[in-house]
């Protein structure tokens, strides 16, 4: 039995690229499903002005492969020192799409993010202004704030009182994985939106850690409760258009995973519209994946849809994914939802 589904070409609203050996190896990944992605700007050194993120956008493009279709939305990496100016040029000659902000200390290579939120007002104001998204990695950093309570704990202390003081600043929060996030988007009916990640969908709190620790299921925010991940399936199977697709697929070395400090970051680009094919078939939803990966996001970035379209066809036959990419001398792990999948993107 073959059952097939045809949808708008998805895009990605949350992705690292990274940069050098690993942008070469884990472009193609993203690019042959996806028309388009927003580019996380968590390069180190950051990409924190419209030069960098030219820069950056060229050595996307230089690194794709020949006959790829594929278009990388560009952001900029607030810290205190970002000049609204530059950001609002940045802005104006469709350079960028959003504005990331990453309070500092919370996630991989955000230690230049925010730490005092009143050296930013001028810049939200002007994102306000303009209408410039910004993209929000939701989590407190401190220290007495537990790791599983993070994400709600700055939805009360820091977004909610930022949201209230800048009126018309167009928010998403990024790789939601609670209901308290979820709970939030929805009742909030402008200027918000959230995205959901293939992994979030798919793995709760006991994935990482009973029966041996995983670390290729590791990332930020962490994986929470078996509650809140079906909550997060509610949303996305939902047709809500406030919620959509960012697969957050962020790669690390196998060095770096499995390390006695190792690094935060699933990394999905290769498989996730199969992934996300089985979820919404389990959750009887087929017809809302095409809202939740191919038109929620475009809808809040005010950009079309995709013209093209991506197939996904289902078989008898497991699908075989790669188990691992190599990356220069490094290798990099791809996401496994631990059961078989029988979907896979028609070439
Ligand atoms: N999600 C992660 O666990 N890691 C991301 C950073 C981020 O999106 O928070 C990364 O850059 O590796
Ligand atoms: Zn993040
Ligand atoms: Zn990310």
């Amino acid at each position: 039995m073959t059952q097939s589904l045809t949808i708008a070409r998805p895009d990605d609203w949350h992705l690292h690229l990274r940069d050098g050996a690993m942008l070469n190896a884990v472009l193609p990944e993203t690019a042959r499903d996806f028309a388009r992605a927003i580019i996380m700007p968590n390069l180190v050194p950051p990409v924190v002005t419209g030069a960098q993120a030219t820069a950056y956008r060229d050595r996307i493009l230089a690194a794709l492969p020949e006959g790829m279709d594929f278009t990388p939305l560009m952001t900029l990496y607030l810290t205190e020192d970002t000049d609204p100016a530059d950001m609002e040029a940045a802005h104006a000659s469709g350079l960028i799409n959003a504005v990331k902000l990453y309070p500092a200390g919370a996630t991989t290579n955000s230690s230049s993010g925010v730490s005092n939120f009143s050296n930013v007002r001028a810049c939200l104001e002007k994102m306000a202004e303009i209408g410039l998204p910004m993209c929000v990695h939701g989590e407190v950093t401190d220290h007495d704030i537990d790791i599983f309570d993070r994400e709600a704990v700055f939805i009360d202390r820091v977004l909610d009182p930022i949201r209230r003081a800048t009126p018309g600043l167009r928010v998403i929060m990024e790789h939601i994985t609670t209901s308290n996030g979820v709970d939030y988007v929805k009742a909030n009916d402008t200027d918000l939106g959230a995205t959901i990640t293939t992994h979030h969908l798919i793995i709760n709190r006991n994935h990482i850690l009973a029966g041996g620790i995983k670390p290729h299921y590791y990332c930020l925010p962490v994986a929470k409760r078996e509650e809140h991940r079906l909550a997060l399936r509610a949303a996305a199977t939902s047709g809500d258009a406030r919620f959509f697709l960012g697969t957050d697929s962020a790669p690390h070395t196998d060095a770096l995973k499995e390390h006695p400090c190792g690094c935060a970051g699933c990394f999905t680009a290769t498989n996730t519209m199969p992934l996300l094919a089985h979820v919404f078939e389990e959750e009887n939803a087929l017809d809302k994946l095409e809202g939740f990966a191919s038109r929620h996001g475009p809808a809040f970035y005010r950009l079309p849809v995709n013209s093209d379209t991506l197939t996904l066809t289902k078989s008898d036959a497991v699908t075989e994914f790669p188990t691992k990419l190599e990356a220069g001398e490094d290798t990099v792990t791809v996401f496994d939802p631990g059961f078989p999948i029988h979907w896979s993107v028609a070439r």
